[in-house]
């Protein structure tokens, strides 16, 4: 089992590239289905998370190159409408497959995703909307069997809730569909946006994006292209979380600030000297002090839960008490025992965390139970006294692409370990 080894670092210093977005990425690489001619994407990241949306789109027939960061789908035509469970249940995001195949074939069927370490996690708002589309759905033996005669139809459709993936996923299937498709209460998050830009590209007609309010005119096809993800903001902010925890200066290139700025706030707010260009971002916090900072997280533009781990393990170590409220999932707080484990602070109220600030916190063999909790365990590794161990990597691998060598890159010790139970 691989581990990742992380020593008491010191302040982290230098430049840090930064990766094309997965939650981006994932739903444009999805989104090609719908589309019969060749589509090319770039800065795609290297990551588990799109190996396995390649695997699925091998299995739907597509034949896919993966270069560097470039990726290239040409699906002609579609030989299997199937998202078996074995390569579902490693990932959630395969449920994007759902929209785009039945809008291209009038046919799809989809493994449930599951339940997962962060909440329940159901796709009720995806099969309403579709269902609202003229689909036929029926959840069999853990499948999401959905067909429609002919087109989908364009229509209505106010969501309950605020879902990004549920958004992406109609906004997708409404590409095809015949006749116009409003979304209300749309998620008006940045990788919405980039689908939206990148469908856009292959002949879409879809305005609004960015805002929770939606119009798609169907089109009868698409045709192929070219398109860039945008940058991993939430990998933006981890690499500056990092550095505040540990006193460094680190400038993360190849981002966008424009897509932090709730982030960006309250790392300003905890003490932290913020300078950006357009396409880079420099955190300050040698010789200043740290402050914990309450956090809130709610859709954007409020603050996002994909960073409220990294913030939980920033006021575990800053002066002062802060509180953390999560409000999008119900159980992502499983990094909080990790953190007590290693002498944080921190006591959990419902969907609040209290934390009191100022620990010394010292290494530890923890275990990562999610992705961005294990993010949050390696940070508190670098600022911990000893060595911290973190198990079950697996899920850091999902999303961040080559971190070992990112921390060595701006001095931390860090090592990928083979290492039995
Ligand atoms: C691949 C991807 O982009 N993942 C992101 C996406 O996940 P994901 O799209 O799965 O998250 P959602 O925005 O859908 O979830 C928001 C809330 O809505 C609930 N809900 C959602 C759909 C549904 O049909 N019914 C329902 O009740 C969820 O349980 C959750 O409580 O947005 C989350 C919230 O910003 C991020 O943490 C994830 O990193
Ligand atoms: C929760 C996340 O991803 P996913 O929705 O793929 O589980 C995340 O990126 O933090």
């Amino acid at each position: 089992m691989q581990k990742l080894e992380v020593l008491s670092s010191g302040p982290l210093a230098g430049d840090v590239r930064i990766s094309g977005a997965k939650n981006a990425a994932l739903p444009i690489l999805f989104a090609s289905l719908l589309c019969p001619e060749p589509v090319t994407i770039r800065n795609v990241p290297r990551l588990q998370d799109i190996a396995t949306t390649i695997k699925l789109l091998n299995g739907f027939g597509a034949d896919v190159e993966h270069h560097d960061d470039v990726v290239t789908v040409n699906l002609p035509t579609i030989a299997s409408h199937v998202a078996p469970y074995e390569l579902v249940r490693t990932m959630r995001a395969s449920i994007l497959a759902l929209g785009p195949m039945l809008a291209r074939q009038g046919e799809a069927k989809v493994s449930l995703p599951g339940g997962c370490a962060i909440g329940a996690r159901p796709v009720n708002l995806h099969l309403h909307g579709l269902e609202q589309m003229g689909a036929d759905i029926s959840v069999t033996e853990g499948y999401i069997n959905a067909k429609v005669d002919g087109r989908l139809k364009g229509t209505t459709i106010v969501m309950d809730m605020v879902s990004v993936t549920g958004t992406e996923n109609l906004m997708a299937a409404a590409v095809l569909a015949e006749g116009t498709t409003i979304i209300e209460n749309a998620a008006r998050e940045p990788e919405v946006v980039d689908l939206a830009l990148f469908l856009n590209a292959l002949g879409a007609k879809i305005s609004g994006a960015g805002t929770d309010h939606l119009v798609i005119e169907g089109v009868e096809a698409l045709h192929g292209g070219e398109y860039q993800v945008q940058p991993d903001r939430i990998e933006t902010g981890t690499f500056l979380v990092a550095a505040a925890v540990t006193g460094g200066k680190v400038r993360c290139t190849h981002t966008d600030p424009r897509l932090l700025e709730a982030v960006l706030a309250k790392l300003k707010e905890a003490g932290a000297a913020i300078d950006f260009g357009d396409d880079w971002i420099e955190i300050d916090q040698r010789d200043r002090p740290l402050t914990s900072v309450d956090i809130t997280t709610a859709p954007y533009p409020a603050f996002p839960t994909d960073m409220q781990a990294q913030f939980t393990v920033l006021n575990a170590v800053a002066e002062g008490a802060a509180t953390i409220t999560e409000n999008i999932f119900e159980n992502r707080f499983m990094h909080v025992p990790e953190l007590q484990r290693m002498g944080a602070s921190i006591e959990l109220k419902g969907n609040t965390a209290f934390c009191k600030g100022s620990a010394e916190l010292s290494g530890a063999t923890v275990m990562a139970t999610d992705l961005r909790a294990s993010a949050c365990l390696v940070i508190a590794g670098l600022v911990a006294a000893g060595k911290t161990k973190v198990d079950r990597i697996y899920h850091l691998d999902r999303g961040y692409e080559h971190i070992e060598d990112k921390l060595q890159g701006l001095g931390a010790t860090v090592r990928r370990i083979n290492e039995s139970m």
